[in-house]
Formats: C-alpha cells, sequence, structure tokens
C-alpha cells in the first residue's frame, strides 16, 4: 500500500458511495455516521432483528462495534455476522473496552472467531487483551503504545486469519505479511470520544470497495485529524473540524502530509 493507492481508495469510496453497517454504540453513532458522510460513504445504524437478513445484501460491509454491549445487542451482532459470512461481506470489529470486562472480552474473542472476512481495528489495550495478554486499558481508553500490542497484533492476524489496525500515536497496520506504520493524527485527538470508532467506521468503508487492508483508512482519519487539530483550540472544535477536513480533503494534500512508512510488503 502506497500514497497512490491511499488515493485511489479514497476515490472508490466518493464515486462508489458504499453503504455501510453499522452496529455500534450509543457514545458514537452520530460520530460515525458524519464522518462515513463526510468521507463520501454512505451510513446506516441497524440492529434490529427483524431488518438485518434484509439490509445485509444491500451493504458494502458491516462494522460491529462493541461500546455499549448487552445481551440483546450480542445476540443481534452474532446474527448480523452471520449474515455477513453468508453473502461474502467483509466485517470490522471494534472491540471497544476488550479487557476491561469478561463480557467485552468473551464477546469480542466470539465475534472474531465467527467472521469470515475479518478487519480488527483496536487501540493497543485492546488489541493485547483481546489476544490474550494482560493489558493495561483504563476503560475504553489505551495505556499501552501500539509497538507494545505488536506480538498481539502479529498472533491476532494469524489466529483469526484478519487484517490488523493498532490505532494510537502511530498506527500499525499488520497482515499476512505486512506491517505498514502511519505517523499521522495529533494528541488532541484522543480527546474526542469515539475518534477510534469513526476509524472503524471509515474502515468498513474502504473495505466496501476493496480496500480491506485498514491502511487507507487509518491514512486518511490520521491526516484529517492533523490537520483539523492545526485549527481547533480543543476537542470541541475539534470534532467539528475533523468533518470539514475529511470532506474537503483532496489528493494533493493527502499526498504530502501522508507519513508511512512500509516495513514490510
Ligand atoms: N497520541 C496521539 N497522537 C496522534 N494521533 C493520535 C493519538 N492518539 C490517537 N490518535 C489518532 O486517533 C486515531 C484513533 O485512535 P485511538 O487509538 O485513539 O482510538 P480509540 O482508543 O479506539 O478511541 P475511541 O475508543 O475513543 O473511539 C488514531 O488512528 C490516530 O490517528
Ligand atoms: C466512552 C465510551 N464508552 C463506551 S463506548 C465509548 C465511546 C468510545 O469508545
Ligand atoms: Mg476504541
Amino acid at each position: 500500500m502506497n500514497a497512490k493507492q491511499i488515493i485511489t481508495a479514497l476515490r472508490a469510496v466518493r464515486e462508489q458511495k458504499p453503504l455501510v453497517l453499522n452496529i455500534t454504540n450509543y457514545v458514537v453513532m452520530n460520530n460515525s455516521a458524519n464522518g462515513l458522510l463526510a468521507l463520501g460513504a454512505s451510513p446506516i445504524m441497524a440492529h434490529s432483528r427483524g431488518e438485518l437478513a434484509e439490509l445485509m445484501p444491500l451493504v458494502g460491509a458491516l462494522v460491529v462495534n462493541i461500546g455499549t454491549l448487552d445481551s440483546s445487542w450480542i445476540e443481534r451482532m452474532e446474527l448480523a455476522v452471520a449474515l455477513a459470512n453468508r453473502y461474502d461481506k467483509a466485517v470490522v470489529l471494534d472491540p471497544v473496552g476488550c479487557g476491561a470486562s469478561s463480557l467485552r472480552t468473551d464477546t469480542s474473542r466470539r465475534l472474531a472467531e465467527q467472521a469470515g472476512r475479518l478487519i480488527i481495528r483496536a487501540n493497543a489495550s485492546e488489541i493485547i487483551a483481546l489476544a490474550g495478554a494482560s493489558s493495561r486499558g483504563k476503560g475504553v481508553d489505551a495505556q499501552d503504545g501500539s509497538e507494545a500490542a505488536l506480538a498481539a497484533g502479529r498472533h491476532l492476524v494469524h489466529h483469526y486469519h484478519a487484517d490488523v489496525v493498532i490505532s494510537g500515536e502511530t498506527d500499525i497496520i499488520l497482515g499476512e505479511s505486512s506491517e505498514i506504520r502511519l505517523e499521522n493524527g495529533h494528541s488532541m485527538m484522543p480527546f474526542v470520544t469515539g475518534m477510534g470508532c469513526t476509524l472503524s467506521a471509515l474502515t468498513g468503508a474502504f473495505a466496501a470497495v476493496g480496500e480491506t487492508s485498514g491502511v487507507a483508512a487509518a491514512a486518511v482519519l490520521g491526516v484529517a485529524g492533523e490537520l483539523a487539530a492545526a485549527r481547533s483550540p480543543g476537542p470541541g472544535s475539534l470534532q467539528l473540524n475533523l468533518l470539514d477536513t475529511l470532506y474537503q480533503l483532496d489528493a494533493d494534500t493527502l499526498e504530502q502530509c501522508l507519513k508511512i512508512t512500509v516495513n514490510r510488503q
């Protein structure tokens, strides 16, 4: 994955405007839907047993985010993943707070086991916990750096046959034989709730146009976040400016700002 391929993928999202089905948490539904719209994709938030079977054939990808989990959500998530498998749709799993409670850890592992075409997007502490090691996460917030989650991330790639995005100050994106680092983003971004959830939603939009590595979404959100933060005095305006920046982001700016290192292709 290089800058040109990322730009091509962004163009594909804007042209195709893929429909992305999100089962996500109450905190971020609005941010995630707006993030997808600003990118150029088309969000639908749905979790009713009565409509998932009808919707799944129509969507480009499924995003499952366990942020505000309970038993009825778990049942819908399992149904949605089964349907995604039936229709050969990619599933982006955001295991929010994995490690904070056994409900979150066990559910994340079950969903990851179940999904056929899987991309896992999580912060370092969640990645470490999902892989079975003890992490230092505090609720939904990471306390570990991305490099500390590298071995865990590699384990997830092989165990679940997944692409894995470890997000944070450095985003590390792992595939079967690839390792890519992105140094974009801004230290103000973790002060806005659901930046990672937005990243997972955008990952779904890119997967829907065939970019299933997770790299393009992390690149676009990192660059847009960095540019937006530069003109935001605090997290409130950052949240709004991020949407404007995503909407306006052009190929030249993306290429100029991108800080990507491909360690293994
Ligand atoms: N310290 C940082 N410096 C630069 N960029 C950052 C930093 N922390 C996060 N980011 C940016 O924010 C994005 C979201 O990642 P983060 O790891 O914060 O998600 P998260 O912990 O899952 O968040 P949430 O659970 O609130 O959705 C990253 O891909 C990166 O672009
Ligand atoms: C704060 C919070 N709690 C559950 S989900 C969520 C949004 C960020 O992941
Ligand atoms: Mg998160």
